[in-house]
């Protein structure tokens, strides 16, 4: 795109916007301000460096697109070139299977912050924030039920895991001097109906209690809910009830995952709901199809509501911004781009809200105005402002990415057997 016209039609957006009340300038400077976590698990279908495994343990990749990075150059080559394409500061969310194992087998009762000691070089050579998540699927302990099995051996095994990533979330968070935001979502459930809810759900309980009793002042840790897993039909032990009492209870972030609710709900309704009761919240977003099918994030309803719905709240900054699909039927890279181009799409038009004068109808009880008012906005130049905001920031405007990808796949993925 010619950058007169990205730029004549920028002046013009923000002359109607401004007609509302609404700052453009403002709106990107915040975006600027934004973080987004790229989750590493969508270069290589969630296979990680461990064991070289499917993801397995109620989770599933599909697609057999060419390119997965088999190995931590390749993915680490992938997320250079993925924010190479991107505006506005990333951070980088690694699952434990993708530590730095140098060829050996280490389990997942013997990680430690040494395995992660060359990412954590590697991003702040970058100047990316690190972040985190305990891994508890993918591996021949996983079974149903890990933090919450009455056989005290395997239970043993996960708790040992969990707390060992709690400190090298810890490590993380103090080599970069900021937070390291360490997720657990474990599986742990049922394929058909169980007698036993109430008793795993108790051990749960016990488990991260265990788990949360070290202090680290260096990482923050959240528990994600999720409404079932493939395999695991019937019950989930961490359901949105367990994790949102347990989060209330304990001041504990909880992690909000756009595809792990039932299809009818609408996740954006959680926001206001949770963060009257919980610290902070984490967002995996994400793109359900009929059911948590991980697809890549789109500008959607789904995605729009949840970020107007933290905005008009005035509660963004109590939210961590993370992405959570995987899909192996397009290019990997290219799905980078598009789900944190529509996340940061998201955001902006939240941004972009005439909010005062919303509001002041809503008080008003003016309300043909207030629905006048959102449909209007709904179609304002918003592209103009998001494509300046890359422009501004030199990486491709709109569809110009889209090259960048097909050259990419000639020159590196394609090129991987
Ligand atoms: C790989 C992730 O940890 C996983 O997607 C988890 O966050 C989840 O959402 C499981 O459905
Ligand atoms: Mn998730």
């Amino acid at each position: 795109m010619k950058s007169e016209n990205i730029e004549k039609a920028y002046a013009l957006a923000k002359e109607r916007y401004a007609a509302l009340g609404v700052n453009t300038d403002k709106a990107i400077e915040t975006l600027e301000k934004t973080p987004i976590s790229l989750h590493c698990w969508q270069a290589d279908d969630v296979v990680g460096f461990e064991r070289n495994v499917a993801a397995s343990g109620g989770i599933m990749t599909t697609g057999n697109f060419p390119g997965r990075a088999r190995n931590i150059d390749e993915l680490r080559q992938d997320i250079d070139k993925a924010t190479s394409l991107l505006a506005g500061p990333m951070r980088l969310n690694l699952h434990e299977t993708y530590g730095d194992f140098g060829g050996a087998f280490v389990d997942r009762d013997q990680c430690g912050p040494e395995h992660f000691q060359s990412w954590m070089e590697w991003a702040k050579e970058r100047g990316m924030k690190l972040d985190f998540n305990s891994t508890s699927f993918s591996h021949p302990n996983s079974g149903t039920l890990s933090l919450s099995n009455p056989d005290k051996a395997v239970r043993d095994f996960w708790i040992e895991h969990t707390k060992r990533c709690r400190r090298i979330a810890d490590a993380m968070g103090a080599y970069q001097g900021d937070p390291c935001i360490m997720n657990i979502w474990v599986h742990d459930g049922s394929k058909d109906y169980t007698v036993e809810k109430y008793r795993y759900r108790q051990i749960f309980k016990e488990s991260l209690d265990e788990i949360m009793k070290e202090d680290l002042p260096n990482m923050k840790t959240c528990l994600e809910a999720k409404l079932f897993g493939i395999g695991l039909e019937a019950y989930t032990v961490g359901s949105h009830d367990f994790v949102a009492g347990y989060c209330a209870q304990n001041k504990m972030i909880y992690t909000l995952d756009t595809g792990h609710y039932e299809p009818t709900e609408n996740v954006s309704d959680a926001v206001s709901a949770l963060l009257l009761f919980v610290p902070e919240l984490m967002l995996h977003v994400s793109r359900p199809m009929h059911w948590d099918s991980d697809h890549v994030t789109c500008f959607d309803d789904n995605t729009r509501n949840l970020f107007s719905e933290l905005v008009r709240a005035g509660q963004l900054h109590r939210a961590h911004i993370g992405l959570d699909y995987f899909d192996a039927s397009i290019d990997r890279l290219g799905a980078y781009i598009i789900g944190t181009r529509a996340t940061q799409k998201s955001l902006l038009s939240a941004f972009l809200e005439p909010l005062d004068l919303l509001r002041q109808y809503e008080d008003e009880g003016k309300h043909f105005e207030r629905l006048a008012l959102l449909e209007e906005a709904k179609t304002l130049p918003f592209g103009a402002v998001y494509d300046y905001f890359n422009y501004k920031n030199n990486v491709p405007v709109g569809q110009d990415y889209i090259p960048e990808i097909e050259r990419y796949e000639q020159e590196v993925t394609f090129k991987r057997a």
